[in-house]
């Protein structure tokens, strides 16, 4: 599959002059993207993650042509996004928390009719998806509301809508469920998911919200400081910083804590035992053992939570040395 997204050696820079004394002003440097590299194949979700403050907004702008580089080379779909930042609009789709495509006085549907017109989509693909898409996000109740009347979650819906209408290549995401129901969440995350699916569209979603990567990104983008702290499966991350893993162990009866290679018992509660395990690699031997020498009725392994992962990888820098 061809890169869609490619980025190489990317920083940005901005300079602020801050009052340092009476009457002087001292240059500041805030490097809020350093040297950043990554490819993003057509059809791919990926999920960009960091801390506040990290850089995904800088990098997000830079691959929409709202701000230039300071160094390094970007292209997006083939384009260069700061120069050729018109025609690289028809191409892409952007849902950014203030930034929002739809008139604020109008129904929904009046400023889905617009974006047909700017977009020049054809009248039955636009048909088909605003059908789709309506039923997708229930939209229909909605859909002669003035936009300034609607909630938080249907004005997100009606924005999802309004950037995949005209098919975009790409779409950027922005916190798509931050402050949803959970009814809003689950049509959006279902929505983005088979979209990508059906449609080929590449999606790039920063999210402080576990639940949206779990569901939706195989692949995870993690920067820090302005620099990439990792780039790869979801998996993958979870195994080097995931910590351990629990398995649950219910005996035929209750027994003393079992001894067993590889796990220890953390607790013990009738026929119940608790085990830790290391998270990477397969629990498949220690239950064999497990089988072979107690008497097993029942067992289940439980992941550590991505929470808890991601929260390590701010915190600590333990993926730094062989970050890719
Ligand atoms: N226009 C600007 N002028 C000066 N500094 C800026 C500007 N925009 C961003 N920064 C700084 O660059 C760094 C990266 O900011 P950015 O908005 O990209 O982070 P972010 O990862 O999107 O954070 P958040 O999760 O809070 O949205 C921060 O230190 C921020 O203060």
């Amino acid at each position: 599959m061809t890169n869609v997204i490619d980025v190489e050696g990317v920083s940005k820079t901005f300079v602020l002059r801050r009052r340092a004394g009476w009457m002087r002003r001292e240059r500041v440097d805030v490097h809020a993207v350093a040297d950043l590299s990554f490819t993003v194949r057509a059809g791919e979700i990926v999920g960009y993650l960091g801390p506040n403050g990290a850089g995904k907004s800088t990098t997000i702008k830079m691959l929409v042509g709202i701000l230039t580089p300071s160094g390094g080379r970007l292209r997006v779909a083939g384009l260069d996004p700061s120069r050729q930042r018109l025609r690289l609009s028809r191409r892409i789709g952007v849902v950014f928390g203030q930034r929002s495509q739809l008139w604020w006085d109008l129904p929904l549907r009046d400023s889905f009719e617009l974006i047909r017109r700017i977009y020049r989509i054809p009248a039955l693909r636009y048909r088909n998806n605003l059908k789709h898409f309506v039923e997708m996000l229930a939209l229909a109740p909605i859909l002669d509301t003035p936009v300034r009347q609607l909630s938080l979650g249907q004005r997100m819906r009606g924005n999802i809508t309004a950037a995949f209408l005209p098919d975009p290549e790409i779409v950027y995401l922005d916190e798509p469920t931050i402050g949803l129901d959970v009814v809003s969440k689950t049509a959006v995350r279902a929505f983005l998911a088979r979209t990508n699916r059906e449609a080929g569209t590449t999606i790039v979603l920063t999210t402080h919200d576990m639940t949206d990567v779990e569901q939706l990104c195989r692949r995870v983008m993690v920067i820090d400081h302005g620099r990439l702290a990792f780039d790869g499966e979801l998996e993958t991350l979870r195994e080097r910083l995931g910590g351990t893993r629990t398995l649950r162990v219910d005996l035929a009866e209750p027994l003393p804590a079992m001894t067993v290679e590889g796990a220890r018992v953390v607790r013990v509660h009738g026929a119940r035992q608790w085990l830790e395990l290391p998270a990477g690699g397969s629990a498949a031997p220690l239950v064999s053992e497990i089988a072979a020498r107690y008497p097993l009725v029942d067992l289940s392994v439980g992941e550590p939570a991505i929470e808890d992962v991601i929260a390590r990888l701010y915190t600590t820098d333990r993926l730094a040395p062989d970050a890719p």
